[in-house]
């Protein structure tokens, strides 16, 4: 068991980490570049490790320009507001969005339940949480897996884009969170499954940061600045000052 009551607040990355969100953005990704991939004659095809590595955790849009760079792939940047029909880097992030959507329309969301027992523990202390992530469609999930009233802030894809503060793996959207709670990041856990948001809560030097394993690997994780690797979150605890003082 991982115990985090020594720390005031946690920050929660959401794809992956609270909800399985993160599979409907990997099978969302990859409908989009396998199929631009055999239209472009692309040797390489597209896998699971590329998603992980050039996509995982970044805004929509820098995660295109990743893994198409890594094909030597260059395209013109466009503007958010480009169709999703257009080949450009936002074109093809929009593409995605269309599929990633679709999906979650139909399916809806339930979180995981080892997350929902540690929210539980934490509601209870009195614990100040936020969710930091990357996504655009952060509140849309939130609302649609029933969690939003957890949370005191909301740092995601949208508010970084209105606020022009740089996306993970740059700390600054967790050290965003952490102004708004009111607490030092040395005073705050980072809580992330991918290995951009483990590097962005290692560069924000924040007090712990606790690496989700759901596919990236143990390694990988401790390598990008994960302080301990769990397989889920029902193996953190965090105790009310109550119980803390009974112990
Ligand atoms: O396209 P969106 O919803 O803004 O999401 C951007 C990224 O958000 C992250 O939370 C996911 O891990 C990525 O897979 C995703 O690409």
């Amino acid at each position: 068991m991982t115990d985090l009551s020594e720390y005031d607040a946690i920050l929660f990355d959401l794809d992956g980490v609270l909800t399985p969100t993160a599979d409907v953005h990997m099978r969302a990704w990859d409908a989009l570049f396998t199929h631009y991939f055999a239209e472009q004659n692309v040797a390489s095809t597209y896998t699971e490790n590329d998603y992980f590595v050039y996509v995982d955790g970044k805004p929509r849009y820098e995660g295109v320009a990743s893994l198409l760079a890594s094909r030597g792939i260059q395209l013109p940047w466009g503007t958010p507001n480009d169709a999703p029909t257009a080949n450009t880097v936002c074109g093809l992030g929009n593409r995605k969005n269309v599929e990633f959507t679709s999906i979650l329309t139909r399916d809806g969301v339930t979180p995981y339940p080892g997350s929902l027992a540690l929210l539980d523990q934490l509601a209870a202390a009195g614990t100040p949480l936020a969710v930091v992530s990357s996504s655009q469609n952060a509140e849309s999930v939130l609302a649609a897996a029933g969690l939003r009233d957890r949370f005191r802030a909301v740092v995601d894809g949208a508010v970084a884009a209105h606020e022009g503060i740089q996306g993970k793996p740059a700390p600054d959207t967790f050290l965003r969170a952490a102004v708004l709670l009111g607490v030092a990041p040395a005073r705050a856990v980072v809580v992330e499954d991918a290995l951009s948001g483990v590097a962005a809560g290692a560069a924000g030097h924040f007090g712990l940061v606790v690496g989700v394993d759901r596919g990236v690997g143990h390694d990988a994780l401790v390598a990008a600045g994960a302080n301990v690797v769990v397989s889920d979150l029902a193996e953190c605890t965090y105790a009310s000052p109550s119980e803390s003082e009974t112990l």
